[in-house]
C-alpha cells in the first residue's frame, strides 16, 4: 500500500525559484554576514542563517532523499483510508505528501520564503511533528540523525557558497529538475555548474 498518494514524478522543467534562491544566498546573505574577517564558516555563523535553513527545508520538502521512507508492516488489522493493512507492508510516500496541494500553497513551486518566520509555513518543521513535512520520517523509528544531517548540510552548503562563485550553464529559465525513481532520490540529469574559488570572502 502506498500512503500519501501516487502522484507521478513529473518532468519538472520549471526553474522556479532555484536560481533566485541560489543567488539570494550567495549575494545577499552569505558574504555580508558570514565573512566577519574569518576564512571559514562556523556553527556560530549558522545560528542566524534563516534563509539558508529555509532553502534546505524547501529542498527536503520537494526532494526528500528517501521518498518512501522505510517500509512498515502492520502487526494487526488496521484500517487506513479504507484499506485494510493486516500484515501488509506499508510505504509512506513522503515525496507526494510534501507536494500535496491540500497542505501546501503552490505546492510544486520552490519557494524557501514560505518557511521564513511570520510566513505561512514558518512554524512547520521536519522533526516528525508536522505530518505534511516528513523527509526524516516520524515516530519511534524516525531518523535519529536529523540534527547531525542538518548541521552538516548547513555547514557544507554555507562553506561552498562562501568559498566559490557558482554559475549554472546557460540553461535560461529551464533547469531540468527531473528525478529518477528509486529508493533514494537523485537527479535524472546531472547538474553541471562551474565553481570559481573566491578567496576574498
Ligand atoms: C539528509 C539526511 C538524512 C535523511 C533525509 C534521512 C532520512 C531518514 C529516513 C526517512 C529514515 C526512515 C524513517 C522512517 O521510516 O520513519 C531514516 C532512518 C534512519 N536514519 Fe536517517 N536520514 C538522514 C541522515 C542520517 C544520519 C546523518 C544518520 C546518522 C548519523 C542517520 C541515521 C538513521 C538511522 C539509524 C535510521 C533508522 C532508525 C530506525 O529504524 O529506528 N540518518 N533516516
Amino acid at each position: 500500500m502506498l500512503m500519501g498518494g501516487t502522484r507521478e514524478l513529473r518532468k519538472d522543467t520549471v526553474r522556479s525559484g532555484y536560481a533566485y534562491a541560489f543567488e539570494s544566498i550567495m549575494s545577499a546573505y552569505i558574504p555580508a554576514s558570514l565573512s566577519n574577517g574569518r576564512p571559514n564558516v562556523t556553527e556560530d555563523d549558522l545560528e542566524r542563517k534563516d534563509y539558508l535553513k529555509a532553502v534546505i527545508k524547501e529542498t527536503l520538502r520537494l526532494y526528500p532523499p528517501s521518498p518512501l521512507l522505510s517500509p512498515r508492516e502492520s502487526t494487526q488489522d488496521v484500517k487506513i483510508k479504507g484499506y485494510i493493512a493486516a500484515a501488509r507492508m506499508v510505504f509512506t510516500n513522503a515525496w507526494a505528501i510534501g507536494r500535496d496541494p491540500a497542505s501546501w500553497e503552490e505546492a510544486d513551486k520552490f519557494c524557501p520564503e514560505r518557511f521564513l518566520e511570520n510566513n505561512a509555513y514558518g512554524s512547520i518543521d521536519f522533526k516528525g511533528h508536522d505530518f505534511q513535512l516528513i523527509p526524516f520520517g516520524a515516530g519511534r523509528r524516525g531518523c535519529p540523525g536529523i540534527s547531525f544531517a542538518i548541521a552538516a548540510n548547513e555547514l557544507v552548503l554555507a562553506t561552498v557558497l562562501k568559498r566559490f562563485d557558482w554559475a549554472l550553464p546557460n540553461t535560461g529559465e529551464n533547469l531540468d529538475m527531473s528525478e529518477c525513481v528509486g529508493l533514494a532520490i537523485h537527479r535524472k540529469v546531472p547538474l553541471v555548474a562551474t565553481a570559481t574559488p573566491h578567496n576574498s570572502r
